[in-house]
């Protein structure tokens, strides 16, 4: 969850004409439609997966068409455990060994096994002397610091200078802090208080003997699990590898820089995805640019080394979608083709070989952030082994108006106990996200003021860990 009252995008209520605006015609009429055809009479979900990797769905031209378009679309959440599961039964990567100082936010690979006792050697806990046995004690000169060679054996009844950290002398007994001791004539120690056998010593193996088992395989590298790694002697660690995505960026009509004009508009999705993506977990290997060109989509597909494509636009049955028509040519698998959720129903998710796969974004911006969360980020939280977070609910300050059969994703702005539902949420705004804590999940037929939603945090407001935004 997050912190709430931050933000100052405008709420849309539900009777405000408004809200109405933002969405398109055809989803403004989907929103009024009765619920007609029940798309919720599923067969199983393994059945599911099969019948989507089985493109059988072809138009009067005999060409293949999108699934969005033929009502077949898979349920929202039947799509994002398709997507997890797929990244499950992909080829197994190899465990990677990098720097302690790159393995933050990935998953250990093998358990932390301890390479060395900690503490390694007998601890000084306090600043003062190292004592042996009953006082009053005689010091000797000079002292122990923390990093210093083993200082000569005490005898009893002597004690010497000692700073925290520093490696205990054998035959000591006990340190006595400094604030529990005061020196006399002839530097003779006396204790101002009681001091008990082994105080204030850290016996070597204290926290762990080498070969303990420290951490499971499967725990998140967080800063504390550096800091423990580093501590038992480790300056690598085995971890999951980071899934590798590539995000190529299709249409004529985009431009990377200045105003829009003459009909073209500003790429949208190239600087959003990137960090994005890389917020989810991945390395973003590349972010091409290729119109709407098939020849070059094919070739980057073909081509790619990423464990996860994404692409964005051509997602439709439009003369320049090319999305499909390519993934059929290159006998890819469709495992989601059209998901029941708006906006973003033409989203898709292949396997394009054992161990890659391709997530299709619509163009529309907001549409393309639905796909981004149905699809990337379950599949990426699996390559990576992460654990799905908690699902958590907060209740709506206004009602929502639903889909009549799909799940709606709209965006919210978190307000003490609410979900407050924003304006500019039509599938080609950033608007409203740009200043939403989260996405509420609105079920077919919407949601009455006060219902609990669950909630899709977006990732900045929680991750923190892996966060680049470089
Ligand atoms: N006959 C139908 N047409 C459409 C349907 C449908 O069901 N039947 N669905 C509509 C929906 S909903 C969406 S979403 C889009 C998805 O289309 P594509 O994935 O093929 O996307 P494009 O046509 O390439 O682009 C759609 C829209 O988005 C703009 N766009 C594309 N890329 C970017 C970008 N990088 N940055 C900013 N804006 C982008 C593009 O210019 C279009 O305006 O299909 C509908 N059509
Ligand atoms: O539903 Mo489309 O809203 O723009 O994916």
């Amino acid at each position: 969850m997050t912190a709430s009252g931050t933000h100052t995008g405008p709420p849309a209520g539900p009777g405000d004409a408004s809200a109405l605006d933002d969405l398109d015609v055809e989803e403004a009429l989907a929103l009024v439609r009765a619920p007609g055809n029940d798309r919720t009479g599923r067969t199983d979900r393994a059945d599911r997966l099969e019948k989507a990797a089985r493109p059988d769905r072809t138009d009067r031209t005999g060409r293949t068409a999108p699934a969005h378009l033929h009502d077949h679309a898979t349920s929202w959440p039947e799509a994002r455990e398709i997507a997890a599961l797929a990244a499950r039964r992909a080829t197994k990567r190899p465990a990677a060994s990098v720097a302690l100082a790159d393995a933050l936010g990935l998953v250990l690979a093998a358990p932390l096994e301890a390479l060395s006792d900690l503490p390694s050697f007998d601890t000084s806990a306090m600043d003062g002397w190292a004592v042996a046995g009953p006082g009053p004690w005689r010091v000797r000169d000079g002292g122990v610091l923390a990093g210093h060679a083993l200082p000569e054996p005490l005898t009893d009844g002597e004690a010497v200078r000692i700073a925290t950290g520093a490696r205990v002398p054998t035959g000591v007994t006990a340190v006595l802090r400094s604030e529990h001791g005061r020196t006399g004539p002839q530097d003779r120690l006396h204790a101002t208080g009681e001091t008990s056998h082994g105080q204030d010593i850290r016996p070597r193996g204290q926290e762990c003997r080498r070969g303990d088992q420290l951490l499971p395989t499967g725990t998140l590298v967080t800063p504390a699990v550096l800091g423990l790694a580093a501590a038992a002697g480790y300056d690598t660690l085995a971890v999951v590898p980071r899934p590798r995505a590539e995000i190529l960026v299709l249409g004529d009509e985009l431009l990377t820089e200045g105003l829009p004009h003459d009909g073209l508009i500003r790429d949208a999705l190239g600087p959003m995805l990137a960090p994005w993506l890389r917020v989810l977990g991945a390395e973003v290997v590349a972010v091409r640019r290729l119109g709407d060109d098939a020849k070059a989509l094919r070739r980057a597909i073909t081509t790619s080394r990423a464990d996860l494509i994404v692409t964005t636009g051509g997602t439709a049955g439009g003369p320049v979608d090319h999305v499909h028509p390519t993934l059929e040519r290159i006998g890819a698998e469709l495992l989601v083709d059209g998901v029941a959720v708006r906006p973003g129903h033409p989203m898709l998710l292949a396997r394009t070989k054992a161990d890659q796969h391709l997530v299709g974004l619509p163009g529309n911006p907001l549409a393309a952030v639905s796909g981004l969360l149905t699809l990337a980020e379950p599949l990426l939280r699996a390559l990576a082994a992460h654990p799905a977070p908690e699902p958590y609910r907060m209740p709506l300050r206004e009602a929502v108006q639903g889909h009549a059969h799909d799940t709606r994703l709209v965006p919210v702005a978190l307000r003490g106990e609410w979900a407050v539902p924003l304006h500019y949420s039509g599938p080609a705004m950033l608007r409203g996200i740009a200043t939403a804590d989260a996405l509420a999940v609105v079920p077919p037929g919407g949601a009455a003021q006060g219902a609990g939603l669950e909630l899709l945090d977006l990732p900045w407001d929680t991750a923190g860990i892996g966060v680049c935004f470089t």
